[in-house]
């Protein structure tokens, strides 16, 4: 079969087919005319003139298999001769395939115009410039433009010009990513300048030929839009709503997570801005506590119990945070909707912050608790001074009953002391000032007055007015006596009650200034106890004390009231004698408390017979300032002490000399032992019998580079003032025991080495340690060694001097009770020490021949001896006769003069290895 698409073919076969009627080739018959007619028939040109005129007519054939052929059949009439028609010439060229296609163009055209037009949302097409194109009836609708209107613009002109940025980036978007389509939200400007909110999906078109169009959908979602900002707009007011709420809200899902949560909510639960909150029945890092502060468990919270059994709940909470801070809420919980799914219910919380007030309650209780309570007086008025309240300090401090008190006003505590005015001024002046504090007296309500430290405090109302007087005070009687103590004793001597130094030093200031002005005199008497010690140390220093105290009292009777006496410490007292005529004065004072004195003290059942020794110095011819004074008085009583005590001396220059002497005395004697300057002599002791020596008495002796040979009598004492006699009796024993060690090891007869224990080394040393260690040392035997303790130490009746005694007795040295009979020995007290020897003082040993009592004195301490068995040596022997004595007395042992005067080491070791004749031994001593 031919083919219809070759014109060239198409017509050659289709000439034949239609004069013939028959298609060559195909074999397929085809009714042309029917056909043929019926087409052309449907043509508006009728038959014969068409077929006679030339034209070029499209029309449809129906081939002979059924098909319908479109052909464009192109024809003109052949002519025969003058006018006459011989026939048609004609070619048909098959347009079917053509036809078709424009058919469905036609008809995908019509179903687009049909969609186009008929589509619920606005469609546009633009042209690549924005300009429109085509837009159908709801573009223009939802544009308010009309068509014609809208296609003389483009999409910008009525679009917001806040969106054309968008709007361009989507447009640029879609030429460049190749999508196909894309959406915004965008406003759209309505011709009757209504905004609109559209929903624009915009899509790239492009032709066959490149060029593109985009197409627009436009829908309207104004009312979504304006929907959607209602609801943005309500929740924002619901969230500002719910921020700006004091009371916390928390609404829970059904499975207790928070969807909801304001700030106060998060305050209240200690949580940040952004923290999440714990889940309700699991809240990790949360207790909770009930309102009586036991614990609550959570299934008990009212938000747990809303959730699980769908009620309304309530309960006062404490929220316990991790922590330890705790909010106090009243928590209501309200339950939703049930949730089918896990069958427990939503939960909308209220939590209504109770802590301030908790904590104003709590306040208010401890107020209640300490108004009570306080041990000070408290009590409240009102602005006109009434009483409104008081507490029961008050009415245990003033014996008003607060019934009694109220309504009236503090006056009736007002004081006679203190006066209705001066208590009125007080309370006038805390209203002015708003606090007053102070001493005030006071007045109880059965009339006794007592001092009070008062402290008003003014209480305002909100306006600014006095609304209250809060008056608290408490009873400083006790106070004031300790303070009125403590002055005392700041200013007193403990012990006798007189001025102490700081007290006598500011009146004798006074007293100087007063003279200075006045060109008066004054005296300054030195008062030194003589032998103090020996008292305090044989009698206690409780009999001490009260001796001294006796002392002041007398003394206090001896001066007038102008007169300032005061103890200086131990048993020196300064009394000051301002406004003295002449030296008179002082010297009549100083001779009546030298009498007042001297009468026995009766002390513990003991009449204690005492004396002084007085220094007088005298303003301004000692000196002018109170210092100069003061060393001067004491200078002259060293000087009345040296002159044999009980006795008063004026200050004289020449005193200062001495003075002088002592203190070069001390400087020279600290570097005595640094120097070598000290040496050791020793004085035999003999055996009365056989004229052997049985022991030496170490005596020190100092042969000063500066001073010379200075006598023991001269240093010793001033060594024990100054506490060099511990260092240097330090040396004495270990020189001791040296030398002693040395003459044993020489092979000379064995010989005790005595040495003189002071009582401040005895009480400052570690003697025991001491002792030991210089024996170890020097390999000395301590049977070799004694110990010469003065009674007066042992008679201190301490404790720790019996120990120590009894430690130096186990160490196995020997000891003896030196000057024996000067003290107040008591025999009791004798046999507990554990002595070996009793040394009779020289004192009594010097005038026992000619004095009975000391020929007495002698005797019984030989007896006592005996009777104790201990032995018995004296000392200071200086004659036959006293020799004879005391042999005669039973007497064994001696020393003295008569024997020999305190030798070098050397001539000692001589006399022990030569004969026991004591005559060669003076005849040694001497030579030496
Ligand atoms: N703590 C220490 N005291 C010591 C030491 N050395 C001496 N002293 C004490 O110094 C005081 C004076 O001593 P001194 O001048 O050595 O006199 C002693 C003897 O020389 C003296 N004496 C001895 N025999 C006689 C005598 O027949 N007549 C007489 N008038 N005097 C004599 O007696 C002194 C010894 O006394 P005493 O100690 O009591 O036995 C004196 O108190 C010494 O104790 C020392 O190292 N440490």
């Amino acid at each position: 079969m031919p083919s219809l698409t070759s014109p060239r073919l198409a017509n050659t076969c289709w000439v034949s087919a239609w004069m013939t009627g028959d298609v060559r080739g195909s074999g397929v018959p085809v009714c042309i005319r029917k056909i043929a007619n019926w087409r052309w028939l449907s043509c508006a040109t009728p038959w014969r003139t068409r077929m006679l005129a030339k034209a070029s007519i499209a029309c449809c054939l129906l081939h002979a298999d059924g098909r319908e052929i479109h052909v464009r059949d192109l024809r003109s009439p052949m002519e025969r001769h003058q006018g006459h028609l011989s026939g048609l010439r004609g070619i048909f060229v098959d347009i079917t395939a053509r036809k078709a296609s424009e058919a469905a163009l036609e008809d995908s055209e019509a179903r687009f115009r049909g969609t186009f037009e008929q589509a619920a949302m606005g469609v546009c097409l633009c042209a690549v410039n924005g300009r429109y194109m085509r837009v159908n009836q709801r573009y223009c609708e939802l544009t308010g433009y009309s068509e014609v209107e809208l296609l003389l613009r483009d999409f910008r002109e009525i679009t917001h010009a806040d969106d054309l940025e968008a709007n361009e980036r989507l447009l640029d978007a879609l030429i460049l990513d190749n999508t196909e389509r894309h959406s915004i939200e965008k406003r759209i400007l309505r011709r009757d300048g209504e905004l609109i909110w559209v929903n624009l999906t915009i899509s790239l078109v492009r032709s066959r030929r490149g060029s593109g169009q985009f197409m627009e959908v436009i829908e309207d979602i104004t009312a979504r839009k304006h929907a959607e900002r209602e609801l943005r707009e309500s929740e924002a007011r619901m969230r500002s709503i719910l921020s700006a709420m004091r009371e916390g809200v928390i609404m829970r899902d059904a499975e207790g997570v928070v969807i909801i949560a304001n700030a106060a909510a998060r305050r209240l639960y200690g949580l940040a801005p952004e923290a999440v909150f714990p889940p309700l029945l699991e809240p990790e890092g949360y207790s909770f506590v009930r309102e009586d502060g036991s614990e609550c468990p959570v299934p008990e919270l009212p938000g747990a119990r809303a959730m699980v059994e769908g009620c309304s709940a309530a309960a006062v909470v404490g929220i316990v945070a991790e922590n330890g801070q705790c909010s106090w809420v009243m928590a209501r919980a309200e339950p939703l909707q049930r949730d089918t799914h896990t069958g427990l219910f939503p939960v909308v919380l209220t939590l209504n912050d109770l802590t301030a007030q908790r904590r104003a309650e709590e306040e208010l209780r401890l107020a209640a608790t300490v108004f009570d309570n306080s041990v000070e007086a408290i009590m409240i008025t009102d602005a006109g001074r009434q009483i409104l309240s008081v507490n029961k300090a008050f009415t245990v401090l003033t014996g008003h009953e607060p019934m009694s008190v109220s309504g009236q006003t503090p006056a009736i505590l007002s004081s006679v002391r203190q006066g209705l005015n001066q208590y009125d001024r007080i309370w006038r002046e805390a209203a002015m000032r708003g606090v007053w504090q102070g001493e005030v007296w006071q007045r109880r309500r059965e009339g006794g007055e007592f001092p009070v430290w008062l402290s008003i405090s003014v209480v305002r109302d909100r306006g600014g007015a006095i609304a209250n007087f809060v008056a608290v005070f408490s009873d400083i009687t006790e106070r004031k006596a300790n303070e009125a103590r403590i002055a005392f004793l700041a200013h007193h001597d403990p012990l006798t009650s007189l001025p102490n130094r700081t007290l006598f030093q500011d009146r004798l200031e006074q007293a100087l200034a007063r003279c200075e002005r006045n060109g008066g005199r004054l005296a300054l008497l030195f008062l030194d106890l003589d032998r103090f010690k020996t008292i305090n140390d044989s009698l206690g220093h409780l009999a001490g004390d009260r001796l001294l105290q006796a002392v002041a009292e007398r003394l206090r009777h001896c001066v007038r009231d102008t007169d300032t006496i005061c103890r200086q410490g131990g048993d020196e007292f300064i009394i000051v004698l301002p406004d003295v005529l002449d030296s008179e004065v002082s010297a009549r004072v100083a001779e009546k408390i030298l009498r007042r004195l001297a009468e026995p003290f009766e002390i513990d059942g003991n009449a204690l017979g005492t004396s002084f020794s007085i220094g007088i110095a005298v303003y301004p011819n000692d000196g002018r300032q109170a210092s100069v004074l003061m060393k001067n008085a004491d200078t002259a009583m060293y000087h009345a002490k040296e002159s044999g005590r009980n006795t008063y001396r004026f200050f004289t220059e020449a005193m200062n000399a001495n003075a002088l002497e002592r203190l070069q005395v001390e400087n020279q004697l600290r570097q005595a032992l640094e120097r070598s300057e000290l040496l050791l002599h020793f004085q035999p002791q003999v055996e009365l019998s056989s004229g052997r020596i049985v022991g030496g008495e170490a005596l020190l002796r100092w042969q000063s580079e500066v001073l010379g040979f200075v006598p023991p009598g001269r240093f010793i004492p001033i060594a024990e003032e100054s506490g060099l006699i511990v260092p240097i009796g330090r040396w004495v024993l270990w020189e001791a025991c040296r030398q002693a060690k040395r003459w044993l090891v020489e092979g000379q007869a064995r010989v005790t080495v005595a040495v003189n224990i002071s009582a401040l080394q005895f009480r400052r040393e570690d003697i025991v340690e001491l002792v030991s260690q210089a024996l170890a040392e020097t390999g000395l035997p301590p049977s070799c060694l004694e110990l010469e303790l003065t009674e007066s130490l042992l008679m201190e009746q301490a404790e720790d001097v019996l120990d120590t005694v009894q430690c130096l007795k186990n160490l196995g040295v020997r000891l003896s009770i030196d000057d024996f009979g000067t003290g107040y020995s008591s025999l009791s007290y004798l046999k507990r020490f554990a002595v070996d020897r009793l040394k009779i003082d020289q004192g009594f040993v010097r005038d026992m021949v000619e004095d009975p009592d000391d020929a007495a004195i002698v005797r019984s301490i030989i007896q006592l001896g005996r009777s104790l068995k201990l032995d018995v040596i004296a000392e200071g022997a200086e004659s036959r006769t006293q020799v004879d004595f005391l042999i005669s007395e039973g007497c064994r042992e001696a020393q003295g003069y008569y024997f020999c005067p305190p030798v070098t080491p050397e001539v000692f070791a001589q006399m022990i290895s030569s004969s026991p004749d004591p005559s060669e031994w003076q005849r040694e001593a001497r030579r030496a």
